[in-house]
């Protein structure tokens, strides 16, 4: 999703919006307001171009150019990646993926979607290729290949041919492509993933930086990266008029994966207990930030830190009122919960995952959990996420993914006892914590005003992110600020 209220991105963009770059023909901006990662919730997206490049193909009668677009109608000026293929007849079966008929009667469609890119994509990115601008103030990237760890990743992937490829369809923020791949001897070879950012931003993008440091620190619970796609484009709030920043990100495929959000909400739906798997998790999260904290720097939290940490989560919960009015009466309920952080004990900084939740981990047969998507939230500004933070708010994340797992059981069996429900989620949690204190030798309970402030907080940001995003499910973390507002002011955890 688009970076909402990221006021230092918007004052970096802001003088670009109008008078520069070129306007989208209205079938683009059609086109991209109806798209998931756009989350415009009925708004039309009124599209400038800032600068576009060129991936290079041997795909005969196909250009694929890549646009760097501000999008005008939202107040904060998200900026997107737009990948689009350009073929001089139609592609066969791409009526799904086709975005609209261009000047001189080319067919436009979206690059991920058309076989001709995933090749592309992949040879600029493990041959470190370079697109440079073709003009003044045009973009330009290129690609770079990423530490695997202990992983023979590479020599894989580097020997393999792309054979086809798919696009990973849901509830994505970004645009996953699959690319199965075969060997010189046309041999099925390890599948490869590349993700394709659709809000980028200037600055390293921890997804991927994260993940090749604890591939490098040895971890086995992220798979191996591979490389990456870096973009340059103009932007004259930043040093020099240009900004730097990630466009893709490959990394191994591990087939036959089931996301941990799909497990549990199996297991609640059918009653089942869950809590030795929430254990292992618990266990494996404290591994990988164990791992964070020897491979990234890390920092005292100083007191102008914490003082930032409560302004950060006033400002979210005063933005949030705004957009969804059922907040308003728990307002200064909340900002109490807020404000007990201010005398609690804060542990060391460090970086953390930064968007934990059950949908981020997945369970990969023979090897185990497994963590994506160091992105951070999507909705927070990138300043903020690409800094050492609390790794409590990752626990925070998951807490809150137990109580949405029994919130969504809640919500489709209004005949069913919810305190059923809710005990499952109870079990989770507990387990999850245990797991955690297990492996780290900190019981993340010792630090419930920090705990409760973050759950709180999240629970705030995901009240946005539905009404934005999928509205039926709104009343999911509603609940959640209700009750969580009920155990903060006495009940143990
Ligand atoms: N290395 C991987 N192997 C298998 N599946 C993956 C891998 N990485 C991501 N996925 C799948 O793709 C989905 C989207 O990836 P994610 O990084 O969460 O993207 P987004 O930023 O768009 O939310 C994940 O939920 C998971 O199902
Ligand atoms: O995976 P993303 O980085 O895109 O994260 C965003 O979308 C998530 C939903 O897909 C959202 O997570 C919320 O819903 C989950 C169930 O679908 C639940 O497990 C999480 O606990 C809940 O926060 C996430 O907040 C958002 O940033």
């Amino acid at each position: 999703m688009g970076e909402r209220g990221s006021g230092r991105d918007a004052e970096a963009t802001g003088h670009l919006a109008f008078g520069r770059g070129t306007a989208l023909p209205e079938y683009v901006n059609l086109w991209v307001s109806r798209q998931r990662w756009y989350g415009g919730t009925g708004r039309v997206a009124a599209l400038r171009s800032i600068g576009e490049w060129t991936l290079p193909t041997t795909e005969p009668g196909v250009s694929i150019r890549t646009h760097l677009v501000l999008d005008t109608a939202s107040p904060e000026l998200p900026l997107f990646q737009l990948p689009l293929t350009e073929r001089g007849s139609p592609l066969a079966q791409g009526q799904a993926a086709l975005v609209g008929r261009g000047t001189g009667d080319v067919f436009v469609y979206d690059a991920p979607h058309d076989p001709a890119y995933a090749p592309a994509l992949m040879s600029f990115i493990l041959g470190r290729a370079s697109s440079p601008a073709a003009r003044d103030h045009d973009a330009s990237a290129h690609g770079e290949t990423l530490p695997a760890g202990a992983a023979d990743a590479h020599s894989h992937a580097h020997a393999a041919t792309v054979v086809a490829s798919r696009v990973v369809s849901g509830e994505q923020s970004n645009t996953s492509i699959i690319v199965d791949t075969a060997d010189a001897h046309g041999n099925p070879s390890r599948p490869i993933i590349c993700k394709v950012f659709r809000a980028v931003h200037h600055g390293e993008n921890p997804d991927v930086v994260l993940q090749p440091a604890l591939a490098e620190a040895g971890s086995r619970f992220v798979p191996a990266p591979l490389g990456c796609v870096v973009g340059e484009w103009d932007d004259p709030g930043q040093p020099g008029g240009r900004a730097r920043g990630h466009l893709a990100f490959a990394q191994e495929f591990l087939p036959g994966v089931e996301d941990a959000w799909r497990v549990a909400l199996g297991a609640a739906e059918a009653g089942e207990d869950f809590s030795a798997a929430a254990r292992t998790l618990g266990e494996a999260t404290a591994s990988v930030h164990a791992d964070l904290a020897r491979a990234m720097p890390t920092r005292e939290a100083t007191p102008e830190f914490i003082q930032g940490v409560l302004e950060g989560m006033r400002e979210r919960l005063r933005a949030a009122a705004q957009e969804v009015p059922a907040l308003a009466a728990h307002g200064s309920a909340i900002e109490a919960v807020f404000g007990r952080v201010r005398s609690a004990p804060w542990p060391r900084l460090q970086r953390i995952h930064g968007d934990y939740h059950l949908g981020q981990v997945l369970h990969a047969p023979g090897r185990g959990w497994v963590l994506v998507d160091f992105e951070g939230e999507p909705l927070r500004p990138m300043h903020e996420r690409d800094q050492p933070d609390v790794a409590l708010r990752d626990v925070a994340g998951m807490l809150r993914s137990f109580s949405y797992a029994a919130g969504t059981i809640i919500m489709a069996h209004p005949e069913r006892d919810p305190a059923r429900a809710a005990e499952w989620a109870t079990a989770c949690r507990r387990a999850f914590l245990d797991g955690y204190a297990a492996r780290s030798g900190r019981d993340a309970r010792g630090d419930a005003a920090l705990l409760d402030a973050f759950e709180l907080d999240k629970a705030v940001y995901e009240t946005v992110y539905e009404t934005r995003n999928r509205p039926a499910w709104l009343p999911i973390p509603l609940a959640a600020v209700r009750s969580l507002l009920e155990a903060a002011g006495g009940a143990a955890r």
